[in-house]
């Protein structure tokens, strides 16, 4: 099965449910691409391992790495962790985040700042881009454990919606416009 990415309903019933619409409206990989989000599957269980996962962070620079085990007992301040995590944010670099375990999702905002939601599950990396505004939440199973790649020393700091004027979101709005650009170029 490969990634399973849709557009989200209005409801504001429990986040922790899929709200797809209705009817379904699933997005592709290349809908993700056109929005800066990378995707790779890897084998969850041979992550201590793992040449392709290697590789790519050679590539890419993730030097840093470690691993987030989203339940009660493991995370200080889970509830507010949790809140937070679900608030509209962007971030000054990117965020990489490899499923090892469980699932959640990841919600990230379309050029027409409509919620696209990716499931993620175990095998599953994602790249959002800086800049890009995104939150996540976990869906019912309640439960995922995560790896976290950074480029050199991390820095997590969350920048909540608005931030029309912060660079990351500038340069991140300036690329999108300049796809869309290539994009008509092409035909
Ligand atoms: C649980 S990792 C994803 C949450 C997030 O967007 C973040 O950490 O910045
Ligand atoms: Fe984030």
């Amino acid at each position: 099965m490969a990634l399973e990415a849709w557009f989200m309903d209005e409801s504001t019933e429990d986040q922790r449910l899929p709200h797809h619409r209705n009817p379904k409206e699933f997005v592709s990989l290349d809908h993700l691409a056109e929005l800066g989000v990378l995707y790779w599957r890897f084998n969850p269980k041979d992550y201590e391992n793992d040449e392709e996962l290697r590789k790519i962070r050679e590539a890419r620079g993730y030097s840093y790495m470690d691993l987030l085990d989203l339940c009660p007992e493991k995370v200080a301040n889970y509830d507010e962790k949790l809140r937070n995590f679900y608030m509209e944010h962007i971030h000054a670099d990117e965020e990489i985040r490899y499923c090892l375990e469980g699932s959640g999702y990841f919600d990230v905002r379309d050029k027409d700042d409509q919620w696209i939601r990716i499931w993620m599950k175990p095998g599953d990396l994602i790249v959002l881009p800086a800049g890009i505004y995104h939150r996540f939440t976990l869906d019912i199973s309640n439960y995922i454990k995560l790896m976290r790649l950074f480029v050199g020393e991390p820095v997590w700091t969350a920048y909540n919606r608005p931030q029309e004027d912060h660079p990351a979101r500038k340069e991140y709005i300036k690329g999108l416009t300049g796809k869309v650009g290539m994009a008509l170029e092409a035909h």
